[in-house]
């Protein structure tokens, strides 16, 4: 199926039509079939997957800055699906080939000025991706080689571990109250999972943007490497994960989450209805269409 009819099955059924994101079989290891690489990729996200390891890469490629549009979000959880269901994959690296950013965001743009129709079928796009990745059997390791902000920090912390590039140019963080809108309940529930409720609630009402340094000494990110070497470290990382059997790690990860994914699974219509009638307020639209204006002023 196409993306776009993708999302629109989507829009109308909440959920991909490509398999479970619940109650998935635990993940069985790689058969021993001779080392073999094999690489996909779609408009937005280049997958390659070292069969020998077990190990995928998923590299956003969605420039200039790896927003999370609607189609963006349709072909990510399409990549993640493929992976999940391929017995040859138990871990995933998730990484920007844009340089200097690992992902914008959410797309303003899709939050500007659209129908209501239009609203519901982003959100629920939205929903999806961090359903999928945040239930993933698989071990999840985002490599953080640019700037996260909000949405792009989110897919970092739905990762089972973080490793950000030394740099002092990026930052990460939640920083939806600097753009007048508010982080969603389970976008709080997943930073407050990573870094507890005390450094969760500054961050989020101050909107922050943290260094790199910063983000490591809260807890944000587990660990801060060398930008050369960020690849070889994730790859290190994940090795460590996958020495473990799968089934003890899955059930860990699921009882460790449940919770956090079942309050959204049981809201997931409310919360759409939320963010519908959150993001259509004259003065919300206005605070995003000056958020967009100071973006482009400040190239200028
Ligand atoms: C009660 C509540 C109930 C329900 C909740 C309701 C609603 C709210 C929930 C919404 C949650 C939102 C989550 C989000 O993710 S919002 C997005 C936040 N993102 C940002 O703030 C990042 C903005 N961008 C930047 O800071 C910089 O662009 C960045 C990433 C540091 C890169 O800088 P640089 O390399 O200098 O690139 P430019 O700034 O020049 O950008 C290039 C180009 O891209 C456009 N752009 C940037 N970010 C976005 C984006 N997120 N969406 C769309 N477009 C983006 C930018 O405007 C430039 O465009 P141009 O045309 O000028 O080339």
């Amino acid at each position: 199926m196409a993306a776009p009819a993708l999302a629109r099955c989507m829009a109308r059924t909440g959920v991909l039509p490509l398999g479970q994101a619940w109650g998935r079989a635990p993940r069985l290891p790689p058969s021993p079939l001779p080392a073999q690489r094999r690489a996909f990729s779609n408009n937005k996200v280049l997958v390659e997957l070292d069969e020998s390891a077990g190990v995928a890469t998923m590299k956003f490629k969605s420039p200039p800055v790896n927003s999370l549009s609607l189609d963006f979000l349709t072909e990510f959880c399409i990549s993640l699906e493929k992976l999940e269901n391929d017995r040859a994959c138990r871990g995933v690296i998730l990484t920007s080939a844009v340089p200097k950013i690992f992902s914008s965001g959410l797309d303003i743009t899709e939050m500007c000025g659209k129908s209501t129709e239009h609203y519901a079928e982003f959100w629920r796009a939205v929903q999806e991706m961090w359903l999928r990745l945040y239930s993933s059997n698989m071990v999840t390791v985002a490599a953080v080689n640019g700037s996260s902000p909000a949405g792009g920090c989110l897919i970092a912390l739905t990762c089972d571990y973080r490793i950000m590039a030394e740099n002092p140019k990026f930052s990460i963080g939640l920083n939806e109250a600097q753009l007048g809108i508010v982080a969603p309940f389970w976008f709080k529930d997943t930073f407050v999972n990573v870094v507890g409720h005390r450094v969760a609630e500054s961050s989020l009402q101050l909107g922050s943007l943290h260094s790199a340094p910063e983000a490591h000494r809260i807890g944000l990110v587990d660990e801060l490497v060398p930008e050369e070497k960020l690849k070889d470290r994730a790859t290190a990382v994940m090795q460590q994960w996958l020495a473990l059997p799968d089934h003890a790690r899955q059930l860990t990860k699921t009882m460790m989450r449940k919770a956090v994914l079942d309050r959204l699974v049981a809201h997931r219509e409310e919360d759409v209805q939320n963010f519908i009638s959150f993001i259509s307020k004259e003065s919300i639209q206005k605070s995003l269409r000056m958020y967009m204006e100071m973006l482009k002023k400040k190239k200028s």
